[in-house]
């Protein structure tokens, strides 16, 4: 099908499927690289929940280890007033030595204030309303507790809560042994993590409630977060996963990733941006679309100059096409007009000569007779003379038909104009007596035409004819004895009195 069309249309074809080639192959590119940008971004989500979940790990551990060795120690010293004292200090000298604590606590089985890191505090405080109060004096647990968020009496910071239970000999409930952690210590941990502007950052326990998060306010910690999809994801795809989830808040779509501590019911949750995600693909891909583009414009425009240079050049050679048909019409008319005689139609003086020649050789291959007959209007002079010399001219155009109706009846057959009101009638494998029954028969036909000739006896035009006919045995000089032979002819029958045929005269015959 294709070879059907046109040069040119197979160029459009051509340069249209490399335009869409090349578009196509950049929307691939800019489709793997989009790929490649999500995947990527993923892996950093991960690694970055993966780095927040062991900071809050090490972090509650170093806070529950401590509570592991007070626990230890009360149980087995108790809460004498010399053990008190020391145990003020003990404390004190923790705090200082790991910055993450805003204090370190212990109550008694009513959640009174029993000691803590702090040398001076209120009298008669209560911690009994705490949840962390409440969750050991209802559980026999001995494990460690990260309660819901608080914030201090005494000084007023948000707080996350380690705890543990501290039992009697008999194992019953003897108070409780808490570590505060500055939830600052986490905001600003989160602060230096590079998450772009919309990204987002969260530690939560893993009963819905939030610990903190970045961006942070007051609000946010102890915020129920049970309603939310990122909790929903968390719940249905377990400890580690990957959500793209729209914010109900600020409706930003965002790649979360979450993860479960290690060692505590806690879960933490990195996420970024779609929109900032793809910022630098896109960036890319404006650019890539961009030159993507100019290079398929300039490959159009290369194109369309290439279809139109083709059909420039259909053009110029269907004017030549064209240019040489008339050339060659043009030619065809010149060779019939160099070949023809103008005014009767009949073949020229040089057509006469060359097929003369051309006839004589072929008798002499053939070893055939060549007959002539000489033609020569009677008293014309006088015919002009009388009618003038157009009428000379339309008479000599009626013999001329006259003489071409009878004489090229063979296919070698030629009827000239020999010169002025003479005529020429070449007749090729003609004997003599064939040649002077065809001049008779031209003659009668003239005569037939009854042109007025008021100068002749008879009152009409008439014409006079001399035949011969050879069988020539060289190329050399047989054109002219033929010739001189029918004009010898000729002149003998004007002679005798015109309107009339003569062979010539051969020795043999005379
Ligand atoms: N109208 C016309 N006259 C021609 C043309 N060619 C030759 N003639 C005339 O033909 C005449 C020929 O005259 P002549 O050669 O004296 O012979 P004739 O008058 O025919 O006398 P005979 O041949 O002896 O019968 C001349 O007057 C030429 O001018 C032509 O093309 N047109």
């Amino acid at each position: 099908m294709l070879r059907r069309l046109s040069l040119a249309s197979r160029t459009v074809v051509f340069v249209a499927l490399v335009c869409l080639g090349l578009l196509a192959i950049d929307g691939w590119n800019s489709w793997q690289s989009r790929q490649l940008h999500l995947r990527q971004m993923s892996v950093a989500t991960s690694n970055l929940a993966r780095a927040m979940a062991q900071q809050a790990d090490d972090q509650i551990k170093l806070a529950d280890t401590v509570l592991v060795g007070l626990v230890e120690r009360i149980e087995s010293e108790g809460t004498g007033p010399a053990e008190v004292a020391r145990l003020r200090e003990f404390l004190a000298l923790r705090v200082a030595q790991l910055p993450q604590l805003d204090g370190l606590h212990i109550y008694d089985e009513d959640g009174n204030w029993v000691a803590n890191s702090r040398q001076i505090w209120p009298q008669n405080l209560n911690n009994a309303e705490r949840e962390y109060f409440q969750f050991h004096r209802a559980s026999a647990s001995r494990g460690p507790h990260v309660g819901v968020p608080v914030t201090s009496r005494t000084n007023g910071r948000a707080l996350v809560p380690i705890s543990r239970r501290i039992n009697h000999a008999d194992g019953s409930f003897a108070g409780v042994a808490l570590a505060t952690i500055r939830i600052d210590f986490f905001v600003n941990f989160y602060a230096s993590l590079d998450i772009g502007q919309a990204g987002a950052l969260g530690l939560i326990r893993e009963d819905g409630t939030m610990i903190t998060r970045r961006p942070y306010s007051p609000s946010t910690a102890g915020r129920d977060m049970r309603g939310s999809d990122l909790f929903q994801a968390y719940r249905s795809q377990g400890p580690v996963g990957t959500a793209y989830i729209r914010s109900a808040q600020d409706g930003v779509l965002r790649l979360n990733s979450f993860r479960r501590l290690p060692n505590y019911p806690l879960f933490v949750a990195a996420s970024l941006s779609k929109e900032e995600i793809l910022a630098d693909w896109w960036r890319e891909t404006l650019w890539h679309s961009g030159g993507g583009v100019l290079l398929v414009l300039v490959v159009a425009a290369v194109g369309w100059r290439l279809v139109k240079q083709f059909e420039l050049q259909v053009q110029t050679e269907a004017e030549l096409r064209r240019a040489r048909d008339a050339l060659e019409t043009l030619n065809g008319t010149l060779k019939t007009l160099a070949m023809e005689d103008g005014l009767t139609g009949l073949a020229n003086r040089r057509k006469f000569d060359v097929t003369l020649n051309t006839e004589i050789g072929r008798a002499v291959r053939d070893a055939s007779t060549l007959a002539l007959i000489m033609i020569d209007v009677d008293c014309f002079k006088q015919y002009n003379d009388i009618y003038g010399h157009a009428a000379g001219d339309e008479c000599l155009q009626k013999i001329g038909r006259t003489v071409a109706a009878l004489a090229a009846r063979r296919p070698g057959d030629l009827a000239a104009r020999y010169g002025g009101e003479e005529l020429a009638v070449l007749l090729p494998n003609t004997d003599v007596q064939d040649a002077l029954l065809l001049a008779e028969r031209i003659r009668n036909a003239v005569r037939d035409l009854k042109i007025a000739h008021a100068g002749v006896e008879n009152g009409f035009v008439t014409l006079s004819a001399g035949v011969e006919a050879l069988r020539p045995s060289a190329l050399d000089g047989q054109s002219k004895e033929l010739i001189e032979a029918a004009d010898k002819a000729l002149y003998q029958a004007k002679t005798q009195g015109r309107d009339r045929v003569c062979a010539a005269a051969h020795p043999s015959t005379s």
